[in-house]
C-alpha cells in the first residue's frame, strides 16, 4: 500500500517552546526547522510514500521543505499570513483534519497517516516498516518514545483519520480503535524531540544532516541529504 502522509508544521517561532533555554546555543526555530526537513527528506525516499503533503503557515519552512519535494498546504484558508504574524489556527488536530481532508479531495482512496514534524533521527526504512504494519488495520499508530503520545496515525482507504492529538494521546487513539503498533526496533519513529533530553536521544540515535548541522554533531552516515 502507498501512503500519502500529512506533516503538521507550527510556525518556527512558536514551534519547540519546551527546547527554550535547553538546547545549548542553537536558535530553538533553527533547530524546528532542521527537524522538519530531516524528517520530511527521510519520509520522501521512503518506498512506500506517495508523496507529503506539510500544514503549515509558516513561510521559510514552506518554501524550504516545498524546494525538498513536499506539496504544503496552508493551515488558514484564505490571504498569506504575512512574515512574522502568527496565524490563529484551530491548533494540531484541525491542521491534521484539514490535511487529510485535502489529500482525500483529491484521491477519495488514499491512504492517509500523519507524521510529526519532530523525527530528526527518522530512517527510511523504520518508516516503511510501520507503515506495512500499519497497511493490515483500518486504522493504526505508533506511540511516542515516552510512551505517552503519538508520532504516527494512519487511516486506510475509506477511513477516517479522526486524529485525537495533544498530551496523552496514545491513550485517546487506542480508546478510538486505533490499532497500536507493537513493532520492535522502529526507535526512530518514535523519537519525538520535546525536550532536551529527547534531542540527547535522537542525536544517540543518529540524526540527519540539517539537524546534524545545526546541533554542531555528525550526521548519521546513509541519511537521505547526508554526504
Ligand atoms: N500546523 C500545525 N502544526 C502543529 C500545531 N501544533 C503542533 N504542531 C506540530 O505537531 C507536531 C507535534 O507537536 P509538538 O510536539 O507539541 O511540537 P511543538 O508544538 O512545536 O512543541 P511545544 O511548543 O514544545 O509544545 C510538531 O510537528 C508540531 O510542529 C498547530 O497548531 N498547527
Ligand atoms: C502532540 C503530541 O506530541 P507531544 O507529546 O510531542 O506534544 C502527541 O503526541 O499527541
Amino acid at each position: 500500500m502507498l501512503w500519502t502522509l500529512v506533516v503538521p508544521l507550527k510556525p518556527l517561532a512558536v514551534a519547540k517552546s519546551r527546547l527554550a533555554g535547553e538546547a545549548g546555543s542553537a536558535p530553538r526555530p533553527l533547530l524546528a526547522l532542521a527537524f522538519a526537513l530531516d524528517t520530511v527528506a527521510a519520509a520522501l525516499a521512503c518506498r512506500v510514500v506517495r508523496d507529503v503533503v506539510v500544514v503549515t503557515d509558516d513561510p521559510l519552512a514552506g518554501a524550504e521543505l516545498g524546494a525538498l519535494g513536499a506539496r504544503v498546504l496552508p493551515e488558514t484558508p484564505g490571504p498569506p499570513v504575512p512574515p512574522g504574524a502568527v496565524a490563529a489556527g484551530g491548533g494540531l488536530n484541525a491542521a491534521l483534519a484539514r490535511g487529510a481532508r485535502f489529500v482525500r479531495a483529491r484521491s477519495p482512496r488514499s491512504a492517509v497517516a500523519t507524521l510529526n514534524a519532530d523525527l530528526p533521527a527518522l530512517r527510511t526504512a523504520e518508516l516503511g516498516r510501520v507503515l506495512d504494519s500499519a497497511a493490515e488495520f483500518p486504522r493504526a499508530f505508533l506511540p511516542d518514545a515516552a510512551g505517552i503520545g503519538t508520532t504516527l496515525l494512519a487511516a486506510g482507504p475509506g477511513r477516517e483519520l479522526a486524529p485525537a492529538f495533544e498530551g496523552r494521546s496514545r491513550a485517546r487513539h487506542r480508546a478510538s480503535g486505533a490499532r497500536e503498533i507493537e513493532l520492535a526496533g522502529v526507535d526512530s519513529v518514535r523519537q519525538d524531540v520535546d525536550t532536551a533530553a529527547d534531542l540527547l536521544a535522537a542525536l544517540a540515535l543518529g540524526v540527519g544532516p540539517r539537524t546534524a548541522a545545526v546541533a554542531g554533531r555528525p550526521a548519521l552516515p546513509g541519511r537521505p541529504g547526508s554526504d
